[in-house]
Order: C-alpha cells, then structure tokens, then sequence
C-alpha cells in the first residue's frame, strides 16, 4: 500500500454517527478523564444537530467535563510563526527551522520527538518550496495545514472520531488546502480521495478547532485545537455554560448557571460582550448559521446597549440602536429623536469608532489608553458601545495580566471601576459564572 492509502486506510467515512456512535467515540476519547456517572450526555438537539445535555440539575460553577485535545496545531497566526510547533516556546531569531528542511519551526529538543518526525517525513515528502530559499521564514500557508497533517496521524478511533464531527463545507476551505498546496512541489493534488478527506478535515477542524491560549515562558501563544465534546456543545450567546483551557491543552467546562435536568448544555462561540450585530456577522462568516438565541432577539440586548451608537442627527445625542433582530443589515432608530438611519451609514460609523480605538489599543501606553477611555471616546461613542467596553477590558488584561509596570493609585481605581462596569453588564445579560467572569476576577488565570 503506498504511503497516502496508508493514511487513509482508517478513515472510515463515518459521516451519519448517530449520538450513540458518537458518545462511545466520545468515550474513548476522554479516557481516565471521563466521570464514573457524566452529569451530561450527547442528544440530538433541537438548535442544530447533536448537542449535549444534563442527566440531572446541575448548578452554577458545578463542573460538566474536562477534556485533553485530540489533536493540538498552530494557528499560524502573524506574530506567532517563529514558535516551535511541538511545545509552542519561542525560537530564537536564527536557526529556527527544522534541519531536515521540512521548513516547520521547531526547537532543537523537540525536532527529534515522535510527533515532529512523522510530520517532518510527510512535509518533506511534499517538498516544501521555501526549503532551497535563503532567508530563514516560516510560510503561515504551509504551517496552518500541519494540524490538518496530524490528524492523519492519529490512532484508528481517533481518526474515526473525527470523522464523526460536523464539517460545514465552504468553498473558503478549498481555497485554503489549494494556498497550501502551492507551497510545495509534490502535493498530491491529484489524489482524489486523499484530497476528499484532507477537505473533510480541514472542514472539522474550521467547524470545531478552538483557539486556546498556552502559557510558555511567561509569554501567551494561541494553539488551534481539536476538543469533540466542548465542540459538540450548540451555540448560545448568554450560554449556561463556560469553557476555559489549562495550557493549550485541556478543556475545562463548567455550568456558568443552574442548568435543568434534560436542558441543553450550550456554550458560546463569540465574544460573550460583543454587540448582536458584531457577533451575527462572525457567526454567519465562520460558522454559517444565524443565532435565534433570546439575546440575539432583543435589540436592547437585555438593556446593555452594547451596539448602541451616537444619534448623527445635529444637535441630538441620543443613542442609535438597530430596529429590526435577525438581520444582519437592520434599520437604525434613535431612542431620543426617533429618526431612522440606513445600516451603511451606521456600519460606518461602528467601523469608525472601532479602527480609532483598536489604533489607540496597538499604539499606547495604559496611562494614555486610560485618558482616551475617559476623557476623549465619550466625544464619539456611547459608554455602552462594545468597542469602548473591550478598550476597558484591554486596560484590565495590561495591568493584570501581562505588565510588570508599576501604576499609581488612581490608574488602579480606574482599572477596578472598568472591572466593576464589565462585571454590571456581565449580571445583565444573565452571563453567570461564565469565563470572562472568571478571569477579571482573577478566579482563573
Ligand atoms: C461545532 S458544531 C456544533 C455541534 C453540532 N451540533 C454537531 O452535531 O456536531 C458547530 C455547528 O453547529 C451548528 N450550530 C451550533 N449552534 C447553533 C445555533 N445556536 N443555531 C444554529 N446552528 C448552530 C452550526 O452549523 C455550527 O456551524
């Protein structure tokens, strides 16, 4: 059997897995990690497919599961390609690819490990192009398709198990198999079912992968992995339940509010402080479906505002929300004047408040952020606006968890007010206990 008729040969097309296939994949999958008596289990959903549920009441904080990746990649994101592809440490500036010109970015102790040699030979096969270039540079379209290369590398149910997950098809994928493809000399482009399957793959993982922050060396880098059952939880934009993951690698899931026997287990997707239009659009764009969750029908968003932007009428400042819910090009009406204006010219305007501050938080300091927070972003955009809330949040993460500065008693008080503000709106929309939660309390790192 030649090499990709090897690869393939387990993957079993698997496709139509019942809840009860699933669950003993799923099962497998946890291993020692699966609870004696699980306080959840896998059911067809009425949201969207199969979906997991209570077996009992199940409190706020209580936890639901603890799961390992089943497979783990980078996500080859700007900023984070010189780090090694198997324990995620930066590289130095030099010298930091593979020896055996496979062309991954990887650090002298893990370029002989198991993982890295079978996915080493399989790059090599390929014959990366940028092997002969003189430059040392790490290609983002060759490294974004090695998670895809190690789940061929899995064991028989693993791979069945993935086989099992959703895959939405979306011609974006194909693009993104045919940018890699380009990048080396020898894809088996020609291979058809090797193709399928790799499509198929790259499906799952744009379904399902999460990106999980890892902790190395004081510094955070984002791994894209592949955890099934946090995956097969449906999506809500309040859920009742968080997850959170230790290191890259393992999932944690925990009730965020008392869920009932029978209920449905639901977890979110999206920034939970993300305004209804904001988090329609990464919805529809990533996940192709529009959420019909109780949030998304309420253009008050339980009272937070969070789209709410100034009236453009001269004069009035009052705040501009949309009319229609469900749209992702609504009518916006002011609550003041009443006047009703065409989406494009809000979209603008959200635009415009959202590039100046995302400028502001690439550009400054935490003192000059905090004077733009208070003292120049209520010229332009309401205190509610998810934008200036993410800009406080921002500040909030700097002080606590990435800076070693030290700030005066009066940028602590302002820091602690922003925490306060996110916490108020968090109790509004009926958020829990949930992740976000936790980290500006400090409850979990
Ligand atoms: C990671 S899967 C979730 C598990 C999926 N239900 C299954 O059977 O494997 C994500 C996909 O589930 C569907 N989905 C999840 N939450 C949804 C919701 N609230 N409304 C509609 N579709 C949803 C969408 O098709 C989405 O792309």
């Amino acid at each position: 059997m030649n090499t990709t008729a090897t690869m393939l040969a387990h993957m079993a097309p698997c496709r139509d897995t019942t809840p009860e296939q699933l669950a003993q994949l799923i099962d497998m999958h946890l291993g020692e990690l699966r609870e004696k008596k699980p306080n959840w289990t896998l059911a067809a959903s009425t949201v969207a497919g199969r979906g997991v549920f209570a077996t009992r009441d199940i409190v706020a904080g209580e936890l639901i599961f603890r799961e390992r990746a089943l497979v783990v990649g980078p996500t080859a994101r700007k900023g984070q390609l010189s780090t090694c592809v198997c324990c995620h440490r930066l590289l130095p500036t030099q010298g930091f690819l593979c020896k055996q010109r496979c062309t991954l970015p990887v650090c002298a102790a893990c370029s002989g490990s198991v993982t890295h040699r079978a996915e080493c030979e399989h790059f090599r096969r390929w014959q990366p192009k940028d092997a002969d270039a003189e430059e040392e540079q790490v290609n983002p379209l060759s490294l974004r398709i090695l998670t895809a290369v190690r789940v061929f590398h899995l064991g028989k149910e693993q791979r069945h198990l993935v086989d099992a997950m959703q895959a939405n098809a979306e011609r974006g994928f194909r693009q993104e198999i045919i940018k890699a493809a380009q990048c080396f000399r020898n894809f088996p482009t020609t291979d058809k079912p090797f193709m399928d399957q790799l499509f198929r793959i790259v499906g799952v993982l744009n379904t399902n992968a999460f990106e999980a922050p890892c902790r190395t060396d004081g510094r955070e880098t984002l791994l894209r992995g592949l955890f099934p059952l946090t995956a097969i939880m449906n999506h809500e934009c309040t859920p009742n339940a968080s997850h959170y993951f230790d290191n890259g690698r393992l999932a944690i899931v925990r009730a965020a509010r008392d869920i009932p026997k029978g209920g449905e287990i639901t977890t979110t997707y999206t920034k939970i402080l993300w305004g209804n239009l904001t988090r329609g659009i990464f919805l529809k764009m990533t996940k192709h479906f529009m959420c019909d969750c109780t949030r998304c029908n309420d253009n008050t968003e339980n009272g937070t505002y969070l789209s709410a932007l100034f009236c453009r009428e001269q004069g009035c400042r009052g705040l501009v929300i949309p009319v229609q819910t469900r749209t992702l090009q609504p009518d916006w009406r002011c609550l003041s004047c009443e006047n009703v204006f065409p989406h494009s010219k809000m979209a603008r305007y959200q635009d415009f408040a959202l590039n100046t501050i995302n400028n502001r938080i690439n550009s400054c300091s935490v003192p000059d952020m905090i004077h733009f927070i208070n003292d120049l972003c209520p010229r332009f955009c309401p205190p509610s606006n998810y934008v200036l809330i993410e800009a406080k949040l921002n500040v909030i993460w700097r002080m606590t968890r990435f800076d070693t500065d030290q700030y005066t008693t009066e940028e602590v008080a302002h820091k602690d007010r922003y925490r306060e503000d996110i916490l108020a709106i968090l109790h509004k929309l009926g958020a829990g206990e949930c992740t976000l939660k936790k980290l500006i309390t400090e409850e979990i790192q």
